[in-house]
């Protein structure tokens, strides 16, 4: 039987790591904080309008995918015998689209790296036609969803277009990286996904914005269960725990700009909230701690992380999560560690990390490869020359974690 996470709407564990300390001298704080705080604030204004662009287009593409994940489920309850399959390709192809769309609108001759290309709609006979059909109605059934009068008529030659803007080769030079549904499976499952969107320029991470659909409000964190097991429907699980019994809340972004600082504010549109800043885990508690990682055994060694974790004297169970959701995790001091150990001759994407480490990074974090080398976005569309695996910490543990890891290793199989 496998066992699952579970999202539990439990007292915030911020409330041990993130919650503001008193100090009986509280002056130079403040005025520290005040003096970071307009750091970030100049950092953030020279990005400041590709901040505001890719938030807007990952909100809109947030809110599609919801709403055909939705349909996913409902279909599910209907015992219907569709392909889910189709469903996620849809999302996957208009969520690129739209954010390609949102993109060219302020810079008509940008470059992406993005993960779909429209050659199996173009290529793909009378099925690829119908696809494409659905794909379109569904990216202007969004764009007037989100901008009403102003929102244009695409056809379907321009969806094709928007959707190959993410045939770019990467490299040098400024480009967006995108994962428009990153976690497919928890995607299906009823479970957590991530919009992934990050601008690079010159091999450098400059900003980054994660739409989480699925993943609980702070002061609710994401909580591995052991005891809810399954093995009949893993997809009644994630509907109970995404469903209203739970006081579900609909989601989060996670932005950052480099030197900015990282924040989070609320998916959902109609909700008015001030992005609230987010960071790592401050201290290391081995009892209290916790690492994440992938829920597929084929997508990362969970052998390998068990032993590292040992060697940090980590007591919890892993909290296997879908996507860059892990990421947002780390960075929102749900988790201390995030672990990746894929099969030997895998290509790591950049589209599966960029936004999620920029992230991490701007909450206080540090993120490289198993020998603690900084993780190459100008090598083209994959993480080349990437040492076995990728770890995402806080700053101050990430030295421990390294130590931990070359002992794993050390005795390892891998
Ligand atoms: N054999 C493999 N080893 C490692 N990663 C893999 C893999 N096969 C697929 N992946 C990547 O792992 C991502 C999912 O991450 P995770 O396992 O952490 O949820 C997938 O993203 P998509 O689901 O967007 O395709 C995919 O890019
Ligand atoms: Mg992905």
């Amino acid at each position: 039987m496998a066992s699952v996470i579970r999202l539990n709407v439990a007292p915030i564990v911020g409330a041990r790591r993130g919650a503001p300390q008193k100090s009986r001298n509280a002056a130079p704080i403040r005025a520290a904080a005040a003096a970071k705080k307009s750091d970030a604030a100049a950092a953030s204004g020279q990005y400041a309008r590709e901040l505001e662009v890719a938030t807007d287009a990952v909100r809109m593409a947030s809110t599609l995918c919801q709403e055909v994940q939705a349909q996913l489920m409902r279909q599910d309850e209907q015992a219907e015998t569709k392909d889910d399959r189709s469903l996620v390709t849809l999302a996957d192809y208009a969520a690129q689209a739209i954010i390609s769309w949102r993109i060219q609108q302020e810079w008509s001759d940008f470059t992406m790296v993005g993960e779909e290309d429209a050659e199996a709609l173009t290529e793909g006979g009378e099925g690829g036609a119908l696809t494409l059909s659905k794909i379109v109605k569904l990216v202007n059934k969004t764009l007037k969803l989100h901008k009403g009068m102003d929102a244009p008529e695409l056809t379907s030659t321009e969806v094709v277009d928007l959707i190959n803007k993410g045939g770019g080769a990467g490299g040098k030079g400024r480009h967006w990286v995108l994962d428009p549904v990153d976690g497919t499976l928890g995607f299906v499952r009823g479970d957590q996904y991530a919009i992934a969107l990050a601008m690079m320029e010159d091999g450098d991470l400059k900003v980054g914005v994660m739409g989480c659909p699925n993943m609980p409000k702070i002061g609710e964190v994401l909580e591995y269960d052991s005891s809810y097991t399954y093995g009949f429907s893993p997809r009644l699980v994630s509907k109970m725990l995404a469903g209203e019994s739970l006081g579900w809340y609909k989601g989060c972004i996670f932005t950052a700009v480099k030197g900015g600082g990282a924040y989070m504010l609320p998916c959902d549109p109609a909700i008015k909230a001030d992005p609230l800043p987010v960071a790592v885990s401050k201290e290391f508690d081995p009892q209290a701690a916790k690492f994440c990682e992938p829920v597929m055994k084929a997508n990362s060694s969970q052998g390998f992380t068990a032993s590292v974790a040992d060697n940090l004297g980590i007591e919890s169970k892993p909290l296997r999560v879908y996507s860059q959701v892990k990421y947002g995790s780390v960075a929102r001091a749900d988790a201390d560690v995030f672990m990746k150990f894929p099969k030997a001759g895998y290509k790591e994407k950049i589209w599966d990390h960029a936004a999620g480490v920029i992230i991490v990074e701007e909450a206080g974090g540090k993120v490289t490869d198993a020998g603690g080398a900084p993780l190459d976005w100008a090598g083209g569309r994959y993480l080349e020359s990437l040492d076995r695996g990728i770890v995402a910490t806080s700053t101050a543990l990430h030295q421990r974690l390294m130590d931990a890891v070359s002992k794993s290793w050390s005795s390892s199989q891998l």
